[in-house]
């Protein structure tokens, strides 16, 4: 067990007792394993520029959790998804939804699949490709990225991935009014959520959008 482990379950629980979430302390446990792995890992491997832990409580755990209620698929596909960002704290919350992550490069599905590993996740599937050439084997009902592409090249990209029964959810930051007004043909933003993170500064908004 690592030396800060304490330090980072106390930290995380009194920022998850500022919402209505429900968290076990096995996921506790588990989401704070997986900041720790991060930290470990990013000296050498480069997977995010945040660099102190604190941080990454905040700006990547905290505001991938806070997504797990407005999710209702069975199987999404996090795309772009660098180290497993929202995707692996996500599925921590979420235990039966499936999770396929995927990003181009190896150095972070390496890192991804470690982290399943370790921390016994059985929801999770690393995949490395890029998300123009990707087939799932699996039948998908749901596209998630944060971070990743413009509203306009996620779907462009991300289309072949689903049918018309799935739904696609973009993570953002201030809300890309220009974007939504420039939707391709073909779909439709049928919600759109402003997300509260306690401490973290700047607007997030949670863009659901399907084919129309
Ligand atoms: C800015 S990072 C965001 C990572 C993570 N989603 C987050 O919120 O921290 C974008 C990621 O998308 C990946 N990426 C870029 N283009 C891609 C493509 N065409 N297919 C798959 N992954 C791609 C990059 O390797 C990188 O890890």
């Amino acid at each position: 067990m690592s030396d800060n482990t304490e330090y980072l379950t106390g930290l995380l629980s009194t920022h998850i007792k500022r919402t209505d979430l429900q968290v076990t302390k096995d996921q506790i446990s588990q989401l704070v394993g997986f900041v720790q792995m991060i930290d470990k890992w990013n000296k050498t491997y480069n997977l995010t520029s945040v660099r102190d832990v604190e941080s990454m409580l905040l700006k990547h755990i905290m505001d991938s959790i806070v997504v797990a209620q407005h999710l209702s698929q069975s199987h999404y596909i996090d795309v772009g998804t660098g180290p497993g960002l929202p995707g692996i704290p996500l599925a921590i919350m979420l235990p039966e939804t499936h999770f396929t992550l995927l990003d181009s490069l190896g150095k972070r599905v390496r890192f991804m699949k470690q982290v399943a590993y370790e921390l016994k996740l059985d929801n999770i599937q690393p995949v490395q490709s890029r998300v123009e050439d990707y087939v799932s084997p699996h039948q998908l009902n749901g596209v998630l990225s944060r971070a990743f592409a413009s509203l306009n090249d996620m779907l462009n990209w991300c289309q072949h991935l689903i049918g018309n029964d799935g739904t696609f959810i973009a993570l953002k930051g201030q809300l890309p009014q220009q974007e939504i007004d420039d939707l391709p043909a073909g779909f439709a933003v049928t919600e759109i959520v402003q997300l509260q993170v306690p401490e973290l500064d700047g607007d997030r908004h949670l863009i659901k959008i399907v084919k129309s």
